[in-house]
């Protein structure tokens, strides 16, 4: 479904990735670990579009979408959050659901009922007249992961989807993930809860100074000496 072939970037003198491979298959949930400046949310700016790799090609559905615009990605089903939330703050959250599909053409009862009922699945129905800025932060993220799916993007990539989080928000984000899942969503997710990640990966990919350390069976991945000396390390 999207293929990361020899993918690198560099600022300055910073090789923020270093020849990336990856696939991400149908359905597939994939976990992106790493420390911190390892290169993961330059990893999913190149691929949606708003950073130009230096090196290596894209490629989602069996097209090559390296060079292509990012309203372009986003048109042919990349979807994606953002680290720093980008909610419209003073709007409802009615209204920051309702607002990015607009531009789908979708019946304004089609976008209702899908509003209502992901709304419903993280429990945010209750603050649906209440302005965005004005719901804690955790979930003001959860608005973010729901939003996204409004547009009805094929391929989901969430960048660090919980971190705020009280606590007992976790299993919300993870239920209604896995329940997007089931049906049909398919998901890269960069991450630092360990726990979380490690629950609802098929497939858990570690990466450290820009290049990726092991990939595979997230339990296999976890474990890892390489990883393991590169989180404590
Ligand atoms: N726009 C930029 N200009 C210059 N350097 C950048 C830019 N974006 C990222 N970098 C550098 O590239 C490296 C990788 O950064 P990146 O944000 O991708 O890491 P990350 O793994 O997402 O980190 P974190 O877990 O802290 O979010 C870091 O050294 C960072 O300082």
């Amino acid at each position: 479904m999207l293929r990361v072939e020899n993918l690198s970037k560099h600022f300055g003198g910073t090789q923020a990735l270093k020849d990336v491979n990856f696939e991400v298959k149908p359905k597939e949930i994939i976990g992106i670990i790493g420390p911190n400046g390892s290169g993961k949310s330059t990893l999913l700016h190149t691929i949606t579009g708003i950073h130009k790799p230096d090196k290596g090609s894209i490629w989602y559905e069996d097209k090559n979408i390296t060079s292509i615009p990012l309203e372009d990605r986003a048109r042919l089903g990349i979807g994606r959050t953002f680290q720093n939330l980008r909610l419209f703050k003073r709007l409802t959250v009615w209204e920051n659901m309702l607002i990015p599909a607009i531009q789908l053409k979708k019946s304004k009862k089609d976008m209702e009922e899908q509003a209502s009922e992901l709304l419903n699945l993280v429990n945010l129905t209750h603050l649906k007249n209440e302005q965005a800025q004005n719901l804690s932060i955790g979930q003001q993220r959860l608005l973010e992961f729901i939003r996204a799916m409004m547009l009805d993007s094929k391929i989901v990539l969430l960048d660090e989807p919980t971190a705020g989080f009280h606590p007992n928000m976790i299993q919300t984000f993870i239920d209604t993930l896995l329940e997007l899942n089931r049906r049909g969503k398919t998901f890269v997710i960069i991450e630092h809860n360990i726990p979380a990640i490690m629950e609802v990966s098929t497939k858990l990919i570690a990466i450290a100074a820009g290049e990726v350390l092991m990939s595979g069976n997230p339990e296999e991945v976890h474990s890892d000496a390489k990883v393991v000396e590169a989180y404590l390390g």
